[in-house]
């Protein structure tokens, strides 16, 4: 992880939804397989037609270590785009993790292998492997458009993309909305007076 990354490593993906105005989230039925799993990295794009994985072999062959593999699989819940196989060797070669508007399958293995990857859930039927697709593009993602090396966080939550363009500004943002939440979790949060009064202020005029 390099230095950027690392420090969005530690804020909630909800502080960076808010630094960006909740525009650049993916959709929320993509989630991680663990709630405790965190992520945050360079995204290696992957654009893989419906049921077919190739792609997403070649993307392991090329990845460096770190890298995120943020998979456009169309949303497709049938096939799954990897099995414990494919991700025991995606961790073996040390991509951080997976983010997939699609479907794993052989979840119980996947779960024991501590490799965070972020999806819709599980299905029992393997992708072909035909050989269509791309790696290092410009995806969509659970509604959201990545370019390759966008920085991806993900947690409990959900998962983020930040666009390369904005990372500083955005990063500088998070920072800021988290210190902001902290204050008004310490000052309202003591007592039911100042809970009242919070509540009384924000409805004001409302
Ligand atoms: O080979 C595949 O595409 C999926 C699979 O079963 C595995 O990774 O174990």
């Amino acid at each position: 992880m390099n230095d950027i990354t690392q420090q969005f490593h530690e804020i909630p993906t909800t502080c960076i939804s808010d630094a960006m105005q909740g525009l650049n989230n993916l959709h929320s039925s993509i989630k991680p397989l663990k709630a405790e799993y965190k992520i945050a990295g360079r995204a290696l794009t992957v654009k893989m037609p419906v049921g077919d994985n190739l792609s997403v072999l070649n993307a392991i062959r090329e990845a460096r270590p770190g890298d995120i593999l943020v998979i456009d699989a169309k949303g497709d819940t049938y096939r799954a785009i990897a099995g414990d196989f494919v991700v025991e060797m995606a961790q073996a070669l040390g991509i951080q993790g997976m983010v997939v508007d699609g479907v794993i399958r052989d979840i119980m293995g996947i779960k024991q292998l501590n490799f965070p990857v972020f999806c819709k859930g599980t299905t029992v039927a393997a992708s072909n492997k035909a050989g269509v697709g791309e790696i290092n593009v410009p995806i969509s993602c659970g509604g959201a458009s990545i370019q390759p090396h966008d920085i991806i966080v993900g947690d409990a939550d959900g998962v983020v993309v930040i666009p390369q363009t904005v990372e500083q500004d955005i990063l500088n943002k998070s920072l800021k909305k988290m210190e902001n939440d902290q204050k008004r979790a310490d000052s309202v949060l003591q007592n039911k007076e100042r809970i009242m009064q919070y509540l009384d202020n924000m409805l004001q005029g409302s």
